[in-house]
């Protein structure tokens, strides 16, 4: 449904989460990443397409700090949280990441209950002080990540023996239990089928109400589906940014265009 107020927010995007300046990676000499400007909106779908190799994934990894764990990748530029550099050296990446969550390719639960695969990034963050507070976080991750109904009598039973679509709610109710402000989705439903994918992204397009949402996809389709805003990349420039319908319909870059009409990618 064409929502005029969303509409209007996401095109002048009043509401800036993330502020990417100038931001380069490598990785030994790859150059992956150039010379990247691009502002996130808070409570906005934002997509990140383009062919493969083409820097999604890399960029992505950027906004949580993940490139950090590869001992190869080198990020240069500035990244602001709100007002915060999260280069800055007095930044713990792993509070970070509880800030910026991540979910991934594959559903990755760990080998543990239902129950605490959810309240792991709780336990680690203190955020509850007593069994009842877990018990209340962990029922309303599942809430927000539409698993609650599927999972309220098999709390103790391992997340590895939920199905795909199950494992993937799963994984992002984990990610949401710490309240994040952003969540990353690394192409989300890639290992998903089509009732699973419809689900997921369904549940993308509810996150958006409390949290700022970056997903990369190799589906036009699905960014066309669930995001406000999309970033097209292409050998590692950032080629176009704009309100989703806009890069569809009316892209304003010959690269652009040549991507959502097929001809290269
Ligand atoms: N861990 C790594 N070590 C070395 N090079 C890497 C690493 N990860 C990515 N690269 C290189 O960086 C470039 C960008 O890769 P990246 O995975 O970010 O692209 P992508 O657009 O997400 O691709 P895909 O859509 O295939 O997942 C590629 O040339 C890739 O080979």
């Amino acid at each position: 449904m064409y929502d005029a107020k969303l509409d209007e927010r996401v095109t002048t995007m009043d509401d800036i989460k993330i502020s990417a300046r100038g931001v380069q990676v490598w990785y030994g000499d790859t150059h992956a990443i150039k010379d990247v400007d691009v502002d996130i909106a808070d409570r906005t779908v934002t997509a990140f397409i383009g062919p493969s190799g083409c820097g999604k994934s890399t960029f992505l990894r950027c906004l949580n700090r993940m490139n950090d764990t590869i001992d190869s990748a080198r990020v240069e530029g500035t990244i602001l949280l709100d007002d915060e550099n999260i280069y800055d050296k007095r930044v713990d990446p792993v509070q970070l990441r509880a800030k910026v969550g991540m979910v991934f390719q594959k559903p990755n639960p760990f080998p543990k209950s239902i129950y605490d695969n959810v309240a792991y990034g709780p336990r680690i963050h203190g955020l509850a002080r007593n069994k009842a507070e877990l018990d209340d976080i962990v029922e309303k991750a599942l809430r927000r990540a539409a698993l609650w109904n599927e999972a309220k009598d098999r709390l103790q039973a391992p997340g590895t023996g939920l199905s795909g679509g199950q494992q993937q709610r799963l994984c992002i109710a984990r990610a949401v239990a710490t309240e994040p402000e952003v969540l990353l989705m690394d192409e989300p439903c890639s290992a998903l089928d089509p009732i699973a994918t419809a689900q997921v992204e369904e549940l993308i397009d509810e996150l958006r109400e409390n949290f700022s949402v970056v997903i990369v996809t190799h589906s036009m389709q699905q960014a066309a589906r669930v995001s406000q805003r999309t970033a097209f990349f292409h050998l590692g420039n950032l080629v176009e940014y704009d309100v989703t319908d806009r890069i569809f319909t009316n892209p304003s870059d010959p690269r652009t265009e040549s991507y959502i009409s097929g001809r290269i990618g």
